[in-house]
């Protein structure tokens, strides 16, 4: 499949690409595969099935396939920065400076499959003497709390950019890049659906931190007031967009909704146990209901258009698996 056909040049770009031209390189899975080079496969067939969400079926090969090169290619950029930031370090004439963490976004739809990339990447970057120590923080935490949500009728919102506390992202981030120790990250429940109040992941000046969730590539409306304010992705370092037709990306919402019946929803804690003891053919109706009122209005939306912000593309065909990866031309 051509993907540079499908990824559509962005409007607001037209002036920079006259006929033709793209600002990505394009290339197919088989292409990309070869960008690995001697990079040794450090993971086990167990770690990856350890590692996958619930009905990702990415394996070692997709493993040797797509993220050996993926790995290989971010921790180049890792060790660019760190040359950089010791050639600054001297004409600064600073001594003592510590590096910040290298920061990479993922964002994507709802069920693309962003935690699995992220937990993939974060278990392969750590294998990289450059980056031996990498965290990975999912913007849910953020989400304002349900009661929030409830008393704005925003429930049917959640994932939208409004649903998040953007400032409390920008001030963690901001914090991270500052270099501070022990930043503290809030957490989120997928079993209570809810935030988890006064529960944090302390994160210690990793090497690199990933960033992941829907939003993270988002830009904020300008306020009336003039003020410049930040967007989330001025803080990374490199960022990644996974994506996938929406008519795979909603069959592979609704079949794991209907797996999750089975599984997580029948904990009496799970804020959708009553969707375990329901009919078949009304669960499914609540789960087309999610995705369409939600999570699929979401992604045309706010999510989408953010694709062509990203550094690199991660396109899944309809088996999960990736066909073809865009990367922004340097
Ligand atoms: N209702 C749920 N109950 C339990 N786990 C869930 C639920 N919804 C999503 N998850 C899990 O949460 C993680 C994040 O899911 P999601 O936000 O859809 O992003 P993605 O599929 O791109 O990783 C996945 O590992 C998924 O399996
Ligand atoms: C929590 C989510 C918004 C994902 O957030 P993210 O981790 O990407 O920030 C999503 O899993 C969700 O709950 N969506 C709302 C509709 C639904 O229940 O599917």
């Amino acid at each position: 499949m051509d993907i540079s056909k499908e990824i559509a040049v962005p409007e607001t770009l037209d002036h920079f690409q006259p006929n033709g031209f793209s600002p990505y390189h394009f290339f197919s899975s088989e292409e990309w595969a070869q960008f690995r080079a001697d990079t040794p496969l450090t993971l086990t067939g167990d770690e990856v099935s350890r590692l996958r969400s619930l009905g990702d079926p990415i394996d070692l090969q997709e493993v040797r396939r797509i993220y050996l090169s993926l790995s290989r290619l971010l921790s180049s950029h890792v060790e660019s920065s760190q040359l950089l930031f010791e050639q600054r370090n001297r004409f600064l004439n600073l001594s003592g400076a510590v590096k910040t963490p290298f920061v990479i976004g993922i964002a994507g739809s709802v069920a693309v499959g962003k935690s699995t990339t992220a937990r993939v990447l974060k278990e392969l970057l750590a294998r990289w003497p450059s980056s031996p120590k990498v965290d990975l923080v999912t913007t849910d935490g953020f989400l304002f709390p349900n009661a929030v949500l409830q008393s704005k009728r925003m429930m049917d919102r959640k994932g939208f950019p409004e649903s998040y506390d953007v400032a409390a992202v920008l001030r963690f981030l901001s914090a991270i890049k500052a270099g501070r120790p022990d930043v503290p990250a809030p957490r989120y429940s997928h079993l209570t659906y809810d935030v988890l109040p006064n529960e944090f992941t302390v994160i210690d000046r990793p090497d690199i931190l990933i960033f992941e969730g829907i939003n993270v590539l988002q830009s904020r409306d300008l306020p009336a007031d003039g003020k410049i304010v930040p967007m989330v992705s001025d803080f990374f370092d490199f960022s990644i967009y996974i994506d996938a037709d929406e008519d795979h990306i909603h069959d592979w919402y609704i079949t794991r909704f209907m797996r999750l019946r089975q599984t997580a929803f029948r904990d009496p804690n799970s804020y959708f146990h009553r969707y375990a003891s329901i009919g078949e053919s009304e669960a499914l109706e609540i789960a087309e209901g999610l995705w369409s009122k939600t999570n699929l209005r979401n992604l045309r939306r706010n999510i989408l258009p953010t694709r062509p912000r990203a550094d690199l593309i991660l396109r899944k065909g309809v088996d999960h698996l990736i066909e073809a990866v865009a990367l922004r031309k340097l």
